[in-house]
């Protein structure tokens, strides 16, 4: 991973075999009163730094729900879930900001500005850490877009990238902080099958050179196999952790 000199910014280290998430008796429910419908029941996981958690489910078991209370994008009802060891449940914003510094997000819509170039997209979540200034940021956006393969395409608007260039550009927006979680929801689902492939075989690379987890929800079964375990959502419930 080329790393630009001299920048001081590092998030807090976790170990390799640490927990990154640990998940007790989570329950999720949308809805008040008689609308009131449960999603989530008595969710159990921990995740690893440095491994890959795949999550899989048929439409509506979830994922989504799951995905986004790990990634501090809604409250925690009932149950634990912890994130680099801060307790989410009764987490106030700031701390929910705070951690959110520390995850990297990639969306099945790569969700990039189209009025920025590759380059100021990947900076701009740089931006949300004060300690780490403008000169640096472009640095850290311009060696990731390279390590992502688009050493070319800095100065390129999104809507002249191919699908597979877009969502390149969101793994280097994700990992350019070096985030100790990678959450990433169908983030295949655009792509042919190739690209797929060399979308996935890049996260799994960087991610393994940061030494971060990641979190995957995916209906690809062509990309199953990068994953150090499997679990599965049914109905709410985590039916299976299969350990590959
Ligand atoms: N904000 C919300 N308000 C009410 N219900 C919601 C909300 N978000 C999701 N749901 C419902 O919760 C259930 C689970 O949704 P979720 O998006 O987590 O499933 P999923 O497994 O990710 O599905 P998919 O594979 O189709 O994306 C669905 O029945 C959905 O309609």
């Amino acid at each position: 991973m080329p790393t630009a000199p001299g920048i001081a910014f590092s998030p807090p280290a976790t170990p390799l075999s640490e927990a990154v998430v640990v998940i007790e008796g989570l329950e999720h429910a949308f809805g008040e009163g008689d609308l009131c419908k449960q999603i989530l029941f008595d969710i159990n996981l921990t995740i690893r730094a440095g491994e890959i958690v795949i999550l899989t489910g048929p439409s509506g078991s979830g994922k989504t729900t799951l995905l986004t209370l790990i990634g501090c994008l809604r409250s925690v009802q009932q149950g634990s879930l912890q994130v680099l060891e801060q307790e989410l449940n009764g987490a106030n914003k700031a701390t929910q900001i705070q951690l959110r510094r520390y995850i990297g997000y990639i969306f099945q819509a790569h969700n990039l500005l189209e009025f920025l170039t590759a380059r100021q997209n990947v900076q701009m979540a740089l931006e949300l850490h004060p300690q780490i200034s403008p000169k640096q940021a472009k640095t850290m956006a311009e060696s990731m877009l390279s390590a992502v393969g688009l050493g070319e395409k800095f100065h390129t608007y999104p809507h002249a990238l191919s699908g597979g260039q877009k969502q390149r550009v969101a793994i280097a927006r994700a990992l350019a902080s070096h985030p100790r979680l990678i959450l990433a929801d169908e983030p295949t689902a655009a792509l042919d099958s190739k690209t797929g492939r060399e979308v996935v075989d890049l996260m799994q690379k960087l991610a393994q050179e940061q030494g971060c987890a990641i979190l995957l929800v995916t209906h690809d079964h062509r990309i199953l196999d990068i994953a150090d375990r499997i679990v599965h959502l049914e109905d709410g419930y985590l039916v299976q952790d299969q350990v590959l």
